[in-house]
This record gives C-alpha cells, structure tokens and sequence, in this order.
C-alpha cells in the first residue's frame, strides 16, 4: 500500500464505514492513521502555514452563494495534490483515504454506496481556521448535483479542548439529532455531501485549527453536472 498501512488496517475499519455511513450519512474514524503517521502530517501543514501559503478563504465553487458566503467563511486554505516535494506525508494520508473509499465503493454490502461509482476526487484542501471566533457558516457542500458524493475530513488538532472551539456541527436531515465533531488529532470524517448533512464550524477559538478535507466525485453525476455547465455556457 502506497499509504505505508498494512492491508489488514483497511479491511479492519472498512465494514464501520460501510456501517455509518449506510446508516447515519456520517462516519467518525478515530485513531485513523496512528499518532505516528499522523504527526508528520501536523508538521507538514505547519510548515505551509509557516511558509505563508494559506490564502483567505476564496470561494472554491463558482456558484454565487458562495461568493456571498465569502463573508462569513474564516478558514484560510490551500489545495495540495500531494505530489509537492514536502507533502509526502499528507500524499499517505490522501492514498489510505482513497483505498477505503474505493473499497468501500466496491464491497458487496455497500448498501447506498454502491449506487455511485466514484472514479474522481477533488485535490486536498488544507484548511487552517485562525482562532478569534473563525467560523464557517451552515451549509451544504454540494446542494445542487455538482458530482460531489462523499466528503472526508482529516483533523490533525492536538490536545484540543472544548475550550478550543471549531466543533463541526452536522445537522443530518431528517434527524432531530445534532451530530457535533470534535476536530481531534487523527480523527477521520466521512459524511454524504448533498444536502442530507448540512454543517457549520462553530467559532474557533484554539490558535490555528487544521483540517484536510477530500471531495469524492461520483463519475455519472459528474458528468450530468459537467454537461450543463458546458450547455449553459455555450448558450451564453
Ligand atoms: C471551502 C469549503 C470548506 C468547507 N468546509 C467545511 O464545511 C468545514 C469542515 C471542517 O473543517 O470541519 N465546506 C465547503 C462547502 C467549502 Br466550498
Ligand atoms: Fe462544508
């Protein structure tokens, strides 16, 4: 395995997925990759941060809401594909993460999973949300079929606190229940991107709260998105 895990690692954690996701939409994994791999992936965001590559939140769909929730939008990012020379570590993580989710995609009891077929993901957006109150408004990753099936979430916030602030709050549809993620070190998130699992960052108050994030594209739905941007601008 590419990621440096073990085979069995996979097979271990896959049926939870399967299991959580099937059944809530939202699946937490803890421990992920282990606090050994984990730390050099800590180092390496640092180090983009420290190297000043986190922009301000810039809209990263083109749609116009998001343009006017750029005002409510505290992280500051970057997006890695993990190639870069001193990514080779965030490039692990993105690899475990895409064997799980192409296993999980592919196992005879996917259940709701295995009416996509996840051929594409977005590059890793290294997000880092600077404390003083940041926060990211509520909403829906992918409210209007833009292809985005699966959103996975890689927290890397050591000794956090409640204190800290930056929960994810996920308010899964059709669920009184609140779902509300601490963003732990090593603590992996995976949860429908559509509109079943609208969230919101609550205020962030610890000094740089971490996260990568993975968008997870399913091929047909993708492609039905694709045509329609294409159509409505060769219609303009
Ligand atoms: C750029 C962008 C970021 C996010 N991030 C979160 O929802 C925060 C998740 C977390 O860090 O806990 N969501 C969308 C729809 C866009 Br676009
Ligand atoms: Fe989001």
């Amino acid at each position: 395995e590419e990621s440096g895990l073990s085979p069995t690692w996979i097979t271990d954690i896959l049926p939870s997925v399967i299991q959580d996701l099937n059944r809530y939409g939202v699946c937490v994994v803890d421990n992920f990759l282990g606090s050994d791999k984990a730390q050099p992936i800590l180092q390496e965001v640092e180090a983009l941060h420290v190297r000043g590559l986190f922009e301000d939140g810039q809209v990263v769909s083109p749609n116009v809401q998001d343009q006017a929730r750029g005002i409510i939008r505290g992280d500051k990012i970057t997006w890695v594909t993990g190639n870069e020379p001193q990514c080779a570590n965030i490039r692990r993580l993105v690899s475990a993460v895409d064997s799980i989710i192409a296993k999980a995609n592919h196992h005879q009891d996917a259940g709701q999973l295995a009416k996509y077929s996840i051929t594409w993901r977005s590059r890793a957006m290294v997000a880092c949300y600077p404390g003083q109150g940041a926060r990211y408004v509520k909403h829906v990753d992918n409210p209007d079929g833009d292809g985005r099936c699966i959103t996975a979430i890689y927290y890397i916030n050591k000794d956090w606190t409640p204190e800290g602030g930056g929960v994810l709050r996920i308010y899964p549809e059709g669920n009184s229940q609140v779902a509300e993620i601490e963003p732990l070190f090593d603590r992996m998130l995976f949860f429908w991107s559509d509109r079943r699992n609208p969230h919101e960052v609550l205020p962030a108050n610890v000094t740089s709260r971490y996260a990568i994030t993975l968008w997870y594209y399913d091929q047909k739905e993708r492609e039905e998105y694709l045509s329609r941007a294409s159509a409505s601008t060769a219609s303009t």
